[in-house]
């Protein structure tokens, strides 16, 4: 579980999120959903105690982040995908993690075959493809067989077969009871995987509903429809073609 009260930061004169108040319940696949720059990145950065709030607070599984003894254990985090030591083999990026956290050396094998990295573990990180990286980010987000998981934009740089199989992990973990906070720009993918959505623009609160019925509210038969109209007017990029100037 995951609380958010008044959750607000503040970089120089502008708010990059604003008095954010949400809960991330355990047994659904919850999306986080917004346009670029809309606070999705700090929000998860704040959860996870990376970035100190202006104002409010958050707690994941009852306690700030930081007050875990195991955090690592508590929860599982794929925040930047390239933070790896590029010159450490994925096998040794991972046992290292296992051994200041307290998690069975056995356990690591196990998550390098889940995410399907066996063949390369042994090679150094830092030539990893986008798409290995990502892969090797879940899987140091999966080693402490963790309550909640926090995943800001999991499937960057995955082919069709890690897309398809992050969509089933991720309902699969939400259906052994935990927690899934998980960010994407992919609508089509996220109509498929997620149960509740949590929408912000200009990082304030814009939604915080179901999926289903954010979708039939919005009185369009789809969620990428409804998410355009609903942050139209929060969206601080958009392209001629979107904004209707050629129309
Ligand atoms: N360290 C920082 N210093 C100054 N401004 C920042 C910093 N980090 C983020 N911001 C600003 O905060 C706002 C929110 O950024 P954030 O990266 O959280 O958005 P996002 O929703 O994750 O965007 P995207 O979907 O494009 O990744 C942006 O305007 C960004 O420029």
């Amino acid at each position: 579980m995951i609380e958010a009260k008044g959750l607000t930061k503040r970089y120089g004169d502008s708010h990059a999120v604003q008095d954010l108040t949400f809960t991330v319940r355990p047994g659904v696949v919850t999306g986080f959903l917004g346009p670029n720059g809309a606070g999705k990145s700090t929000t998860m950065r704040m959860i996870l105690g990376l970035d100190a709030p202006t104002r409010g607070s958050v707690s994941v599984n009852g306690k700030p982040y930081a007050a875990h003894r195991t955090p690592l254990r508590e929860v599982g985090a794929l925040l930047e995908a390239r933070a790896v030591h590029p010159g450490r083999s994925a096998y040794h990026h991972l046992l290292a993690l296992a051994q200041s956290n307290g998690i069975p050396r056995s356990r690591v094998r196990e998550v390098i075959d889940a995410v399907g990295l066996d063949g390369v573990a042994n090679r150094r990180a830092g030539r990893f493809s986008l798409g290995m990286q990502q892969r090797l980010g879940i899987a140091t987000a999966l080693l402490g067989d963790p309550r909640t998981l926090i995943l800001d934009e999991p499937l960057n740089g995955l082919d069709t077969e890690g897309i398809r199989w992050v969509r089933g992990l991720l309902r699969d973990l939400a259906a052994e009871g935990r927690t899934v906070f998980v960010s994407s720009h992919l609508m089509t993918e996220m109509a498929l995987t997620a149960d509740h959505v949590v929408v912000i623009g200009r990082g304030r609160l814009i939604a915080d509903t179901s999926l289903d019925r954010l979708v039939a509210d919005s009185g369009h038969g789809s969620l990428e429809e409804a998410f355009l109209e609903l942050t139209a007017g929060a969206a601080e990029f958009r392209t001629a073609t979107t904004r209707g100037d050629d129309r």
